[in-house]
């Protein structure tokens, strides 16, 4: 007989409300990776429960810890919005050789990549928990307007400061851009790699109770680092605006991603704490965050 899990249910993404992060409430936090998207689910009496069997309208029981709900994926939606991706992926490589600044191309590309890996990791390691809301597009607004930012930024930059987004760079010009390469293929390799390590532990909301199928997972990139999904996402947004070689942006982005991560770090291990008890308070003893100073 197989088991399904309620913890998606369509109902979760109706009620989304903003919530302190201070208030450890019974309910379950959005993982936005930026502020102001401190957004929580209207979990029903349903999230935990993952040993709950359901029946299909055929009488077969499903396993919604292997098989995504159909009913939070709505697949014209996730076509869609992949298509858009793809898009946006593909017209960056290809307006390349037309574009002076060819910086902001590959910002483009690195930006829908990291949200088409969301969805695509989630449905590959943690398909129970896959929503179409998984490629994290709808990451709150401090997400978008720091994105909005980076854009205005680079186009405003280009139109006034031309020398400065030129691309026959002073040397600590490339040095900048290189780095930032760098670090957006470093920050999504460590952002992959922890939702596929953490698999079944890992969730886009922060846990409030503790599910049946949640391990402590202290292995792999979690051997080095306690929390290397926002690490990774840390350096990879910090990344995007080097490359961008947006001074403003860098600092915006660094001061509120920084804040935010602290603040959500300290939120996430009070209930790690909860759920596992000594066994995570050794671990957070032997494992660094990696994000200067947070936590
Ligand atoms: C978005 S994931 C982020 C995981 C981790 N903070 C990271 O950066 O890789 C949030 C969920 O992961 C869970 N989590 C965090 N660290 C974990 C660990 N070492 N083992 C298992 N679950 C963990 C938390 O309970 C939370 O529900």
């Amino acid at each position: 007989m197989r088991l399904a899990s309620n913890e998606n249910s369509f109902a979760n993404y109706c009620g989304v409300y903003r919530q302190d992060l201070t208030d450890f409430s019974d309910k379950e936090v959005l993982t936005p990776e930026m502020p102001d998207s401190e957004r929580e689910s209207s979990f029903s009496e349903h999230n935990t429960d993952s040993s709950i069997a359901h029946e299909d309208d055929t009488g077969i029981l499903i396993d919604n810890e292997i098989h995504p709900r159909i009913e939070e994926n709505p697949l014209h939606e996730i076509a869609g919005t992949a298509f858009g991706l793809g898009i946006l992926l593909g017209g960056s490589f290809g307006l390349l050789p037309y574009i002076t600044f060819k910086n902001f191309n590959l910002y483009l590309i690195a930006l829908a990549l990291f949200h088409f890996l969301e969805f695509y990791t989630t449905a590959r390691f943690n398909p129970g928990k896959v929503t179409s809301q998984s490629f994290l597009l709808n990451n709150g607004r401090g997400y978008i307007l720091s994105h909005i930012l980076a854009t205005l930024e680079t186009l405003v930059e280009c139109i006034f400061f031309p020398k400065w987004k030129s691309t026959t760079y002073s040397a600590s010009h490339k040095i900048i851009v290189l780095s930032g390469i760098v670090l957006v293929i470093f920050g999504q390799f460590i952002r992959t790699a922890a939702m596929v390590t953490a698999g079944r532990s890992f969730s886009h909301y922060v846990k409030t109770k503790r599910n049946s199928d949640h391990e402590l997972i202290t292995t792999g990139i979690y051997a080095w680092s306690r929390h290397p999904s926002y690490l990774g996402f840390f350096w990879w947004a910090l990344g995007t605006q080097m490359c961008l070689l947006n001074i403003v942006s860098f600092f915006v982005f660094l001061i509120i991603l920084w804040n935010f991560f602290h603040q959500r770090i300290k939120f996430e291990e009070k209930f790690l704490i909860q759920f596992f008890g000594e066994e995570y308070l050794r671990y957070r003893r032997r494992v660094p965050v990696g994000i200067p100073f947070a936590s």
